[in-house]
């Protein structure tokens, strides 16, 4: 395929040749070789398609509320081309079999992956390590969806074990023993942030850090809701996501979110989620990551103490950016680094998270001036509903995996079937 006259993150218009599974060529006029579809990509611009390292696609055991199906089709067509699972499936991702079950049901991914591997009393690290993992994690420090959260002693054992292996942790990082007990008496959507107070969060990554620092490991925050926890990270010289519903959202919007509002670390006050964007906008945050973590309706339209924590995620985070992105706020480079350039390099994936030739034709074309509104209807998830319902947004015309194209949207939307890779295993192409 032949790309012609793009714009570029960085503000070139360039020609862009795929050839197989990777970028062939970058040049301001190519020539259309026989045979070669060619799309013009004029007053359009490309982007590396995201890299999305904290999804949860809820296979195996919570089918009714994902599958690697309509999960990957949901990243797709918000120009996700890589998502990480997490371990808090049924069974979790612990040891050799169910590792082995979940690579199985992600053959159903249109987008790349990779699959994490989880810590519980019972988990198998001689066998797991071993697997092709991503990353070790998320490691709940506190309990969330799943219930998997572990005491101390097994946070540093994990950790050194993985450290020995050289494999990165990624940490859920909330401190129980500092959740608000008093915010137990009110049945206000407000007060499960009122209860995960933002210092359990706050003393819980100072902690994860610190412990870090004894065993020279290096860790990688999970979705750090405020801007205390994002600094005590970078100063650690650790790495840190920030999820688009703390970006986006805090507590102003639960009057009108109600339970659809709860997950976990909770949204926090609007001066927070401000300056979270400042460390966003300012590169301190190393990259977006979503934690997509959806549930039903049904699910979610109970009390706030039963409702399920987490909201979907993956299909809207990149739209929200790029529109950023056109508003000024962020730049295009910045929105680049922060869904693809950074993911790749911290995560150690060569070969995605640029446009460069030779890198993996994973590719986003948008037209920067077509603003839609979110609507959860329009999703592909199995949640239809959003927290970011009504928000403007710019949605990819076309996604591209290793140079196949995945979704495209123009008279009708289109997707082809699974050609997902785990990146983590090597020699399969
Ligand atoms: N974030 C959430 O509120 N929920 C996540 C789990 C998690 O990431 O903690 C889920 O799996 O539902
Ligand atoms: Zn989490
Ligand atoms: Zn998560």
């Amino acid at each position: 395929m032949l790309i012609t006259d793009a714009t570029l993150p960085d503000g070139r218009t360039r020609d862009v040749r795929v050839d197989g599974e990777t970028i062939a060529e970058i040049g301001e006029t190519l020539s259309t070789t026989p045979d070669e579809r060619t799309v013009d990509g004029s007053g359009k611009r490309l982007t590396p398609g995201m890299i999305d390292v904290h999804v949860h696609f809820r296979q195996p055991g919570y089918a009714h509320k994902e599958t690697w199906e309509t999960g990957s089709k949901s990243a797709a067509a918000g120009g996700v081309t890589t998502v990480v699972d997490q371990p808090n499936t049924d069974p979790p991702t612990i040891d050799g079999e169910t590792f082995d079950q979940k690579r199985d049901f992600a053959a159903d991914s249109l987008v790349d992956f990779g699959i994490n591997g989880g810590v519980t009393a019972e988990w198998l690290p001689n066998i797991l390590l071993r697997r092709p993992l991503f990353a070790l994690g998320e490691v709940f420090l506190a309990d969330s969806t799943g219930n998997m959260g572990i005491d101390a002693d097994l946070f540093a054992d994990a950790l050194q074990q993985a450290t020995d292996r050289e494999i990165t942790v990624t940490v859920h990082a909330e401190d129980a023993t500092r959740f608000n007990e008093s915010a137990r008496e009110r049945g206000d959507a407000d007060a499960w942030s009122a209860y995960r107070a933002a210092q359990a969060e706050i003393e819980a990554v100072r902690r994860a850090c610190e412990v870090a620092g004894e065993h020279d490991a290096r860790i990688h925050i999970a979705h750090t809701s405020t801007p205390e926890a994002i600094d005590i990270a970078s100063e650690a010289g650790m790495t840190c996501e920030v999820s688009p519903h703390h970006l986006f959202l805090s507590r102003n919007d639960l009057p009108e979110l109600g339970t659809f509002g709860r997950m976990n670390p909770p949204l926090r006050r609007e001066n927070r989620r401000k300056k979270v964007f400042e460390r966003v906008a300012d590169g301190t945050v190393d990259m977006i990551a979503t934690d997509h973590a959806p549930h039903t309706r049904e699910e979610k339209d109970a009390s706030i103490w039963d409702a399920p924590s987490g909201v979907p995620g993956v299909e809207t985070a990149l739209p929200l950016l790029l529109n950023e992105a056109r508003e000024g706020t962020l730049g295009y480079e910045r929105v680049r680094d922060l869904t693809a350039a950074n993911p790749a390099s911290v995560f150690d994936i060569p070969n995605k998270g640029r446009i460069e030739e030779g890198f993996d034709a994973d590719l986003v074309l948008f037209d920067p001036d077509e603003v839609r509104e979110i609507r959860g209807e329009d999703t592909h998830t199995k949640c239809d509903w959003t927290p970011f319902e009504g928000m403007d947004g710019i949605f990819p015309e076309l996604t591209m995996v290793r140079g196949t194209v995945v979704y495209e949207n123009r008279r009708e939307e289109l997707f082809a079937e699974p050609v997902g890779q785990n990146v983590r295993e090597t020699g399969v192409r």
